[in-house]
């Protein structure tokens, strides 16, 4: 099971210091969507060249022209890069292959959709590297999450790995432990912690033992 660390309300050298306080304890690094619409893809590429070791996702959301975003992304030093589950099947199928050509991952961002195992379904069969059901910043401070999705999916998907986003914290991290997705995405969790390290800390701690806090 990975850690991924979300970065969204941060400028590039904000990320970096960020980075270096929670290394040791995360798989791989998020470029948010929010730093990318800020900053650029320069903010992927500063993040892979200071911390070569990690894994960089460019949290991109991609809804079309699928090969030239996923293509740009790769060349800036994206591991891994999300299209959104709402995008037509043959832009998930070109993210896919770009992604293949380039030796990249697709993670699919499942925020939004209603019918999540329909739709999980037909993203396993396109090939998805990774399944992501996700709650985003809005709809988390209109109460929701995604716990529920991830069972539900995990039910269906038989080739792609499956990932969760959305206000996972310590608190609640027992229950997304138990529903043994692939990949957890903390943002928040981590990053609006006073003591970051500590919190990525206790997470990462929490993953290695098992459910029982
Ligand atoms: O993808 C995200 C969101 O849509 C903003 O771009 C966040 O990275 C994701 O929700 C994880 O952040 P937290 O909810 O703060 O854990």
């Amino acid at each position: 099971m990975k850690l991924q660390l979300a970065l969204d309300l941060v400028n590039i050298p904000e990320a970096i210091e960020l980075v270096k306080e929670v290394e040791e304890y995360i798989d791989i690094v998020e470029i948010g969507t929010p730093i990318i619409n800020l900053e650029g893809l320069k903010a992927v590429k500063a993040i892979k060249d200071e911390f070569p070791h990690l894994e960089v996702l460019a949290d991109m959301k991609v809804i079309d022209a699928a090969a030239y975003e996923v293509s740009n992304a790769a060349k800036n030093g994206a591991d891994l890069v999300t299209i959104l589950a709402q995008a037509d099947n043959p832009t998930i199928k070109a993210a896919v292959e770009e992604a293949k050509k380039q030796g990249k991952q697709i993670v699919v961002d499942m925020i939004s959709v209603k019918d999540v195992q329909t739709r999980a379904k037909e993203l396993d069969e396109l090939g998805a590297d990774y399944i992501a059901v996700h709650t985003g910043l809005d709809m988390q401070a209109e109460g929701q999450d995604s716990f529920e999705d991830l069972r539900s999916i995990k039910s269906v998907v038989k080739n792609a790995k499956t990932a969760i986003a959305g206000g996972i914290k310590l608190e609640n991290l027992p229950g997304v432990i138990e529903a043994q997705p692939d990949l957890i995405i903390v943002g928040g969790g981590i990053a609006g912690q006073e003591n970051k390290k500590e919190a990525a800390a206790k997470i990462r701690q929490l993953m290695n033992e098992g459910v029982n806090l």
